[in-house]
């Protein structure tokens, strides 16, 4: 995105502990790309990265809410790795500094508050016990704090940091192995989530290019954007998570069974902490995380959806792709993995 909308980026670096082939395919033009492969929870890697950068854009992170990783692990990554960012940000004196932060820095909080179409300045009790989105919510208050910080060479580090809600698109591991559970399951996935409760979805491609944008505005407008939050939004509809996915997946095959939930909610939370209790016993064996936990069924069932024009009034924001086109892009990238399933 980058690459294609930013007309005076001089030189892109893509630190990354894993670098893919998709760097390889980068129609780079007169950019001079570099990729450094490295790991955000050492600091003289970062800060050898970062020296010399304009603007940096950290969205590095671990995503993991269903125990992959030790809490320590997602601490580590998430909030050591975005203070070393910052730090690395004023020891050379880099500037500009955008953080991928995620609606999860809100809610839904513990106590299954919905939230419903609210914005950046929705009154919301954002209280959590899952390491994810407490180190989400660390980090985003690291990265604000830092406004304003001296760098290197005598002028203000400008921050500010976009929220956005469920990401989907072309690369969505979920979406990925939702699809390939329903394959298993005969083309048919049966319904855990009530259809009214809403979660709100943005579309990768928008995401995108409100970092692009806001990397740009961050320049301009300092004083205006400078220690902010933005929600990332976009026209993609209101639904629940499965009915929102089937607007991907029905297009691919897949039909969701059950207008309501086929099993009471009180069943689906037993079931998904005997997977709490098969993930403790196997850890010493194998690695067992299925994406029912009691973590992921509560957010899951609980109403999360934002309705705002922040970005739109403070940087001029509008999303890049219709609904119907990144539906489409989505519908597209998951017909073209058949015949690569895992
Ligand atoms: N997936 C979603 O629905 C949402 C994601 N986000 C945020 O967006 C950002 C990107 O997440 P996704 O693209 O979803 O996940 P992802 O797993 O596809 O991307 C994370 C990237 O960070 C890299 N990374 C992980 N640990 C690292 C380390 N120690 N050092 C250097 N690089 C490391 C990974 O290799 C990967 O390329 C994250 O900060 C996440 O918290 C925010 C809201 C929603
Ligand atoms: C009852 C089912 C088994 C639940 C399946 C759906 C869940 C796996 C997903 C429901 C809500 C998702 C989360 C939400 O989109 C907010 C997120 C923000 C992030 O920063 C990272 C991803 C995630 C936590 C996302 C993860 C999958 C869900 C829990």
């Amino acid at each position: 995105m980058l690459l294609q909308r930013e007309p005076r980026l001089r030189e892109l670096r893509v630190f990354d502990l894993h670098l893919g082939p998709w760097l390889e395919e980068l129609q780079t033009g007169p950019v001079q790309v570099t990729a450094i492969q490295g790991d955000v929870t050492q600091a003289h890697e970062v800060t050898a990265a970062v020296a010399g950068a304009h603007v940096v854009i950290h969205t590095a992170g671990l995503v993991d809410v269903f125990g992959r990783a030790s809490s320590e692990t997602i601490h580590e990554v998430n909030v050591q790795g975005t203070q070393n960012v910052i730090e690395a940000c004023v020891q050379t004196g880099t500037q500009f500094l955008v953080y991928t932060s995620s609606m999860e820095v809100v809610g839904p909080n513990i106590k299954g508050h919905p939230f419903y179409r609210g914005n950046e300045d929705t009154p919301y009790e954002a209280a959590h016990r899952h390491p994810y989105p407490r180190s989400k919510a660390l980090a985003e208050q690291l990265v604000l704090e830092a406004n304003g910080r001296k760098v290197h060479g005598g002028l203000p580090l400008v921050t500010c940091a976009l929220r956005p809600t469920g990401i989907y698109g072309e690369g969505h591991q979920i979406m990925r192995d939702i699809y390939y559970q329903g394959q298993r399951l005969g083309g048919r996935l049966f319904r855990a989530i009530p259809a009214s409760v809403e979660h709100g979805r943005v579309y990768v491609g928008n995401v995108a290019w409100m970092h692009v944008l806001v990397a740009r505005e961050l320049q301009q407008q300092a004083a205006l954007l400078g220690g902010q939050v933005y929600f990332c939004y976009d026209s993609s509809p209101y639904k629940s998570y499965e009915d929102f996915n089937m607007e991907i997946l029905g297009p691919c095959g897949l039909r969701l069974v059950g207008a309501r939930p086929l099993l009471p909610y009180w069943l689906l939370m037993f079931l998904a902490l005997l997977n709490a209790l098969l993930q403790w016993l196997l850890r010493p064996l194998l690695l067992y995380a299925p994406l029912l936990n009691p973590y992921t069924l509560a957010m899951a069932n609980t109403t999360f959806t934002v309705s705002t024009n922040k970005a739109q009034r403070h940087f001029g924001y509008e999303p890049l792709f219709s609904w119907e086109d990144s539906r489409n892009r989505t519908i597209r990238w998951v017909r073209a993995m058949d015949g690569s399933a895992p």
